[in-house]
């Protein structure tokens, strides 16, 4: 499906529709299946997720069904500054009445391999008890909603440009060693997984993320080598919210 391509002129109104859209879709997701599976990266989304938390969305969002995953994350201990579920927890899930148990963070004290691969297992299990629904079309995990960032220079999750985790085909999660943004060693969702989501929101806000837009979304868009957020092709919908310094090289 084409994506949706919301262009704001300012990035208080781009979060403004964010929290709406998020809104919107929990409400969905839970008249229709009981549950609302968000999956969330790290950096900056936690500023434009801020509306959230605020009325009315605070109040009306029946936030003991929602299920908490995390798209990438360092490896590094779960209270470490770098960590991105104590980001998440720091922005966002300490400020909001989600179950503990419905929080899934990566296990810490496993090496990078392990922890993937247990993040991996963990996701099947949940999917084969019913807690996560299952895309018809991959049998990978199906999540209701991931919201990512995207760096300037392209990458979304911890996959980069130069980097072969991108083309994994088969596994769900995969590691990577060198990030060229630190911290480099980080455990990430692969596009298999990313792109049987039924929603993914890219939040892309800045004008030093303009010449990534550019080449994703201009007229001359590139299709030689991709960057990795051109990848991204959920079998649901895809929405892109932009500021007009996003835009600013369209
Ligand atoms: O580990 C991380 O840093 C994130 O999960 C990462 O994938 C992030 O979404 C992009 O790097 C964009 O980050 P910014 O929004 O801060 O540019």
């Amino acid at each position: 499906m084409a994506p949706k391509i919301l262009r704001f002129q300012t990035e208080e109104a781009a979060a403004a529709a964010l929290a709406k859209y998020i809104s919107d879709l929990s409400a969905k997701s839970i008249a229709a299946h009981g549950s609302f599976s968000v999956v969330l990266s790290g950096s900056s989304l936690f500023d434009t997720t801020r509306k959230i938390l605020e009325p009315p969305y605070i109040s009306s969002i029946d936030w003991s069904k929602w299920l908490i995953f995390f798209l990438d994350e360092r490896v590094v201990p779960l209270d470490h500054p770098d960590s991105n579920y104590k980001l998440a927890y720091d922005r966002f899930l300490s400020k909001v009445p989600i179950p503990k148990s419905n929080i899934f963070p990566m296990k810490e004290n496993l090496s990078a391999e392990e922890a993937a691969d247990e993040y991996e297992q963990r996701l099947k299990q949940l999917v084969t008890n019913n807690t996560l629904n299952k895309s018809p079309i991959t049998g990978s995990a199906k999540f209701d909603l991931i919201l990512s960032g995207m760096g300037p220079d392209g990458h979304v999750a911890s996959l980069f440009c130069w980097h072969f985790q991108r083309f994994e085909k088969q596994k769900w999660m995969t590691v990577v060693t060198n990030s060229p943004k630190p911290p480099p060693l980080r455990i990430t969702f692969t596009f298999p997984l990313i792109n049987s989501a039924s929603e993914v929101a890219l939040v892309v806000i800045g004008d030093e993320k303009a010449d990534a837009v550019k080449v994703a979304l201009g007229e001359h868009a590139s299709h030689g080598y991709p960057l990795p957020v051109q990848k991204v092709s959920p079998e649901g919908n895809l929405t892109w919210f932009l500021d007009s310094g996003a835009t600013s090289r369209l």
